[in-house]
C-alpha cells in the first residue's frame, strides 16, 4: 500500500458521543470520508454524494488526518469512527487504519454492506447497515453474505454489528428478513429521521422522540424480533441534523 495513496476526507471532527448503534455513547472522533455508491432517499450525510459540499473535499494522507485528529481532539480521546459516505469504497483506508491501531486507538466503521476490502478485517467496531425498502436502494445480498462469513471465519465476529434503519412498517419487514439470515449478530433497528433537513433542533427532537416510541412499542409487539436492539440517533436528539457533531 503506497503512503502516497489520498483519503478523500470531508469532516474531521470530535471528541463526540457515537451517537448510534452497538458503542452509542462511547467518545469518539469521526472521520467522514466524501463518496457514495448509493443514493438513499433519506441519507442524513447527503452532502457527502450529492455534490454540494464538493469544494469541500480534501484529498489527505493518512499522516495529515492523523494531526489534524491530534490538532482538533487533543489527546483526550482513544477511539476513532470513520464514516462517510461508503468508507469502503476506498482501498487507501488501509494506511490508516493500521497507523490509528499502531497508536493504540480502537477504530469503528460505519458502512452499508455494499463492498468488501481486505482491511474490513481489521475494523474493531464494525456496523453493517443495510438500507431497506423506503431508501430507494436495493441490497447486495451476495458482499453482505461475504463480508459477514469473512468476519465469522476470520474470529472477527465480535465488533460487528447490523443496524437497519426503519421509516416504517414494510422496512420493519426488512428487518426481520436481515434479522433471520443473520441471526448471530448483534441487531440494532434504528428509528429513521425522516425529516433530515430541518434546522429546528427541539422541534425534531420531539417529533423524533415520539417516532422512536412508537417504533419500540412495534417493536416490543413483533415475535420475530426479540434478540435484538432498538435505538435512537442520539446525536440528532442532542443537537438536530447539524454536521461536525
Ligand atoms: C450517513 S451513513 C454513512 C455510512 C454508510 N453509507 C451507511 O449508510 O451505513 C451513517 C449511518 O447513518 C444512517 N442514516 C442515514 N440517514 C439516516 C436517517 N435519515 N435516519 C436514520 N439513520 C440514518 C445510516 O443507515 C448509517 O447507519
Ligand atoms: N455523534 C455522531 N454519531 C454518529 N454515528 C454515526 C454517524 C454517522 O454519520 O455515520 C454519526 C454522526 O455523524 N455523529
Ligand atoms: S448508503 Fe449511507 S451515505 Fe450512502 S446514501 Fe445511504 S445513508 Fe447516505
Ligand atoms: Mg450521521
Amino acid at each position: 500500500m503506497s503512503s502516497r495513496e489520498t483519503i478523500p476526507v470531508l469532516e474531521i471532527f470530535g471528541p463526540t458521543i457515537q451517537g448510534e448503534g452497538l458503542v452509542i455513547g462511547r467518545k469518539t472522533m469521526f472521520v467522514r470520508t466524501a463518496g457514495c455508491d448509493y443514493s438513499c432517499h433519506w441519507c442524513d450525510s447527503a452532502f457527502t454524494w450529492d455534490g454540494s459540499a464538493k469544494n469541500e473535499i480534501r484529498h489527505m494522507h493518512a499522516e495529515e488526518i492523523l494531526d489534524e485528529l491530534g490538532k482538533i481532539g487533543g489527546s483526550g480521546w482513544s477511539h476513532v469512527t470513520l464514516s462517510g459516505g461508503n468508507p469502503a469504497l476506498l482501498s487507501s483506508l488501509a494506511l490508516l487504519i493500521d497507523n490509528l491501531h499502531e497508536r493504540g486507538f480502537s477504530i469503528a466503521l460505519e458502512t452499508q454492506g455494499s463492498r468488501w476490502q481486505e482491511w474490513l478485517m481489521e475494523i474493531d467496531d464494525l456496523t453493517l447497515s443495510p438500507k431497506p425498502p423506503s431508501s430507494g436502494m436495493k441490497t447486495d445480498w451476495i458482499v453482505l453474505d461475504k463480508i459477514i462469513a469473512r468476519r465469522k471465519e476470520g474470529d472477527r465476529n465480535e465488533g460487528l454489528s447490523l443496524k437497519v434503519v426503519v421509516m416504517d412498517e414494510i422496512d420493519l419487514t426488512y428487518a426481520v428478513q436481515v434479522h433471520q439470515r443473520y441471526p448471530d449478530v448483534p441487531f440494532i433497528i434504528q428509528a429513521g429521521n425522516d425529516d433530515p433537513t430541518s434546522t429546528d433542533p427541539d422541534k425534531l427532537a420531539v417529533k423524533l422522540l415520539k417516532q422512536y416510541a412508537c417504533l419500540v412499542d412495534r417493536v416490543m409487539r413483533s415475535e420475530e424480533l426479540r434478540n435484538v436492539r432498538v435505538l435512537p440517533q442520539l446525536h440528532a436528539l442532542l443537537w438536530g441534523n447539524r454536521r461536525g457533531v
